[in-house]
């Protein structure tokens, strides 16, 4: 089932002195079972609509269609608590909110609210451990006594132990180092790819985008500013300098060549044949 969002909006603080309309009509279908990328400036309202996705706020108007649920302005928090189980969302910086005492009641935390027996969502959390590349012993330990990273991945169990079927992933590696946020974004194109589940990702990070994603959404000023698969998105570097946005560094390097007169089509975005396409011209431009 594909999300779908019609006319959305969102204003904050409505009818006081600090309203701000973060979103101004976003009309978008985001395909079932892909990876999906959101980008664009900071303050653009990428956050803000994926908390619609799981009714965290409600539109101001227009409507969310999302795994059989309809969220219009008048949405009831009751009605939308089965959302919750379905679209799964990993907020930036998602280790501040554990809060329990031991990793097994954080993880547990979730199905348990969802009147999972206390037996059941244990053993729900001993499979989920691992799938985010934890051992048994983590469960009696401290979630404040681990690293930001390992603090991430209960986080992220937090998440996975209610199974969704569409996660939406708000920066999810922000802050994380290199090999971290690789190994980061490999589970989730894992459950993407192993469990068939939609992954939305918001993203600043362009190598990101390029590496793991299929289908590329720009926002800009609370609207849709440009939609394309992730192929054509990169062949147009000129649409990342409009909206200000740095490119990955294939991009950047192919940019160079071809501005020192190799003939490089815009549809090479691989090292592979980039420098294969380069060797053979190397002589010439010397
Ligand atoms: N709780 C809030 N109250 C009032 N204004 C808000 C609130 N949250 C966000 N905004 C404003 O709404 C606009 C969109 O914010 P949002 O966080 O959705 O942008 P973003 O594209 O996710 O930005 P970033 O890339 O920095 O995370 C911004 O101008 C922001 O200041």
């Amino acid at each position: 089932m594909s999300i779908k969002t019609n006319q959305l909006e969102h204003t904050y603080n409505a009818g006081t002195p600090f309203e701000h309309q973060a979103l101004k009509g976003i009309t978008l279908e985001i395909p079932e079972g892909k990876v999906t990328a959101i980008i664009g400036q900071t303050g653009s309202g990428k956050s803000t609509f994926v908390q619609h996705l799981n009714a965290l706020i409600l539109p101001t108007s227009g409507t969310v269609d999302v795994e059989g649920f309809h969220i219009d302005p008048a949405a009831k928090l009751k009605d939308v608590k089965e959302l919750r189980k379905k679209v799964g969302l990993v907020f930036q910086f998602p280790e501040y909110q554990l809060f329990e005492e031991t990793i097994e009641k954080d993880i547990a935390f979730g199905p348990k609210n969802f009147g999972v027996t206390e037996e059941e969502a244990n053993t729900l959390v001993k499979k989920v451990l691992p799938i985010v590349g934890l051992d048994q012993t983590y469960l009696e330990r401290s979630p404040f006594d681990l690293s930001g990273g390992q603090k991430r991945r209960v986080a992220i169990a937090g998440i996975l132990v209610l199974d969704p079927d569409v996660l939406v992933l708000d920066e999810p590696t922000a802050g994380l180092d290199p090999q971290g946020a690789k190994e980061m974004m490999d589970l989730f194109m894992d459950l993407n790819k192993k469990e068939g589940k939609t992954v939305l990702l918001v993203s600043h990070d362009m190598e990101h985008v390029k590496q793991y994603c299929d289908h590329v959404i720009v926002f800009e000023d609370g609207k849709v500013k440009k939609e394309s698969d992730v192929q054509t998105f990169f062949e147009h570097p000129e649409w990342m300098e409009e909206i200000g946005i740095n490119p990955p560094s294939l991009i950047r390097l192919k940019k160079m060549l071809q501005e020192k007169g190799f003939q490089i089509p815009d549809t090479i975005l691989d090292m592979d044949a980039l420098v294969e396409c380069v060797k053979g011209q190397v002589k010439n431009v010397e």
